[in-house]
């Protein structure tokens, strides 16, 4: 199988910085796959996904999509390929209305008009905002931005979808929201999504977690893999999800919980079949 995206020895440095904000990032990403990036702050991740799809061009090293090269000539066709939504819900509209703003993308693209409408109600429908489709997007709550924001980049049938911080900024129940909306776009199978995130808790939901620190990966696996390594977890500025926090101080106080990361419903049924066995 072909992976959908390779990097190899990506190094950058920013023009008026001294430090790199990449140093020799290699990796590979297979199809389908949700892949969540954790770094602290000023880690290289934002510095990462805009070299994905070409807002930013490696000063050494390499980029495939899908197998093409990464270069000025191939960037447009890839850039279709790859959709990003960013951090903040209120600097991505540019529409009118929110439908309006889900088809911006396409008719960039040349995508026909006639073509057009019947993909915004699709991805609208996708992420459950077709009662919004007249509203004006800067009346939305920010989660509900967010939904349009991805709905925008389904409607163009990208193979990679890239979340970069993009539930950072949403309260608890916009969160949920967008967070079960990825849920339902892995299980469709069509999409790679790559989400960029400081909440541990919405990386351990994906399939493969990759750790950078100071422009470098530091190491990558299942979320089991990465969370059992709290020490160096710590190390790096971040946390282990609570349900490993509550799992270890179990441990610690002598329940004979599973030896191994678990989330938090699989948890709760360990210790509900801990208590039933008593
Ligand atoms: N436009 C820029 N000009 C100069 N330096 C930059 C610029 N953008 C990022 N940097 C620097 O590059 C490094 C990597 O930044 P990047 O934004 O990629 O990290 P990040 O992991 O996404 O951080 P955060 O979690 O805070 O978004 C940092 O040292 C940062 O200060």
């Amino acid at each position: 199988m072909v992976p959908i995206i390779q990097v190899k020895d990506l190094t950058y440095t920013y023009q008026n910085s001294k430090v790199p904000a990449l140093q020799n990032v290699s990796l590979t990403i297979e199809p389908g796959q949700w892949i969540a990036i954790v770094g602290h702050n000023g880690s290289g991740k934002s510095t990462l996904a805009q070299m994905l799809n070409g807002l930013i061009a490696p000063q050494s090293g390499e980029v495939y999509i899908d197998g093409e090269l990464l270069t000025e000539e191939s960037v447009w066709a890839i850039r279709r390929k790859i959709g990003i939504v960013f951090q903040s819900p209120d600097n991505q509209f540019v529409g009118a209305t929110v439908a309006d703003d889900v088809a911006f993308g396409m008719e960039n693209n040349g995508v026909p008009r006639a073509e057009m409408i019947p993909r915004v109600q699709a991805a609208l429908a996708q992420v459950g905002m077709t009662a919004y489709a007249d509203h004006e997007p800067a009346r939305l709550s920010g989660g509900q931005k967010q939904r349009v924001a991805l709905a925008g980049v389904l409607a163009q049938r990208p193979q990679v979808i890239i979340l970069d911080e993009a539930t950072s900024m949403l309260d608890p129940q916009g969160r949920h929201d967008v967070v079960s909306l990825m849920t339902s776009l892995r299980k469709t199978g069509q999409f790679t999504i790559i989400s960029i995130t400081h909440d541990i808790d919405e990386a351990a939901l994906a399939d493969q977690v990759i750790l950078m620190d100071n422009g470098k990966v530091i190491t990558s696996g299942t979320p089991a893999e990465i969370f059992a390594q709290g020490e160096m977890l710590q190390q790096h500025g971040l946390t282990v999800p609570l349900s490993e926090k509550v799992r270890q101080g179990l441990l610690q106080a002598g329940v004979k919980v599973a030896d191994h990361y678990l989330d938090e419903e699989q948890l709760v049924k360990n210790l509900w079949t801990l208590h039933s066995n008593k």
